[in-house]
């Protein structure tokens, strides 16, 4: 398997089969109005981190429900390496009358792990998010920060290779979504999955992912991409993840005023 050295970060395959791979997906909602998106392509490696870039209303989620199956394109094809990729959004979705360890068993029960398994497993993957001990807490004694690793956890529950990310964090304060950003790499790099994640925030992408693609809007399509070679560690105050985050965002309002 011949991969690219990425600094100090993960690997990524280059010649085997994308894990994602979207070509010439258009996207239509209303018939006679301009498409959503327009003829995208999109390949993701298995075990890279790419982070979708764009104004809001350009066509970011849309086109990760469109990979995530939850939308059958206008025109094109989706393939994905994985069944049912796992998904993460900006509202946890907990089911607040189970507890933290209650919500990740129902994940692993719908994955068909055996009852006498869930309780150990659960404990596993709240482990892998920093919660051991908060097995037993209901939603309403989390935090905002404690509910997303509970919705990781769940998402990582699914056992899928490919995580799909809609702004994960967004609701989050600076200093909780940072030490978030540290869990995410730590698992992405632990579990070597393949994570898209969907952001408006310039700062965040750069401080994630191996790869930022930028999408234009009206239509969606996508405009450019930059390989972040930044080894990791990586801080979102480092004046590397400063410096690129700065030339994305030239051209993000390149983008914008070129297309309202
Ligand atoms: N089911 C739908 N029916 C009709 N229009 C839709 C539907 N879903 C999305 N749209 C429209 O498609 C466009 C793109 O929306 P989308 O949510 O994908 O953008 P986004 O880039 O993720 O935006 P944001 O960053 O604000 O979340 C918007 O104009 C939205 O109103």
């Amino acid at each position: 398997m011949a991969t690219r050295d990425l600094t100090a970060d993960q690997a990524v395959a280059t010649d085997a089969a994308p894990a994602v791979r979207v070509t010439g997906v258009s996207q239509v909602f209303e018939e006679g109005r301009p498409p959503v998106l327009d003829r995208v392509d999109l390949s993701v490696a298995p075990g890279e981190f790419v982070c979708l870039l764009g104004a809001s209303g350009c066509g970011k989620s849309t086109l990760l429900n469109l990979v995530a199956g939850l939308l059958p394109p206008t025109a094109g094809t989706v393939q994905v390496a994985a069944d049912r990729p796992a998904l993460m959004f900006q509202e946890s979705a907990l089911l607040p009358w189970l507890t933290a360890g209650g919500n990740v068993e129902l994940a692993l029960r719908a994955r068909g792990v055996a009852k006498a398994e869930r309780r150990a497993e659960a404990e596993r993957l709240l482990g892998l998010v920093n919660l051991s001990g908060s097995e037993g807490k209901r939603v309403h004694e989390l935090s905002g920060g404690m509910r997303q690793r509970v919705a990781l956890a769940r998402a990582l529950a699914q056992d899928s290779p490919v995580l799909l990310m809609d702004e994960p964090f967004a609701a989050l304060d600076a200093i909780t979504r940072d030490v978030l950003h540290e869990e995410l790499v730590r698992v992405w790099q632990q579990q070597g999955l393949t994570v898209l994640f969907v952001t408006h925030n310039v700062r965040e992408a750069v401080r994630l992912g191996q790869r930022v693609v930028l999408m234009s809007s009206r239509p969606g399509r996508i405009a450019r991409e930059w390989r972040i070679d930044i080894s990791h560690p990586r801080s979102i105050e480092a004046p590397a993840v400063g410096a690129m985050a700065s030339e994305i965002t030239a051209q993000l309002h390149r983008e914008i005023s070129r297309h309202g």
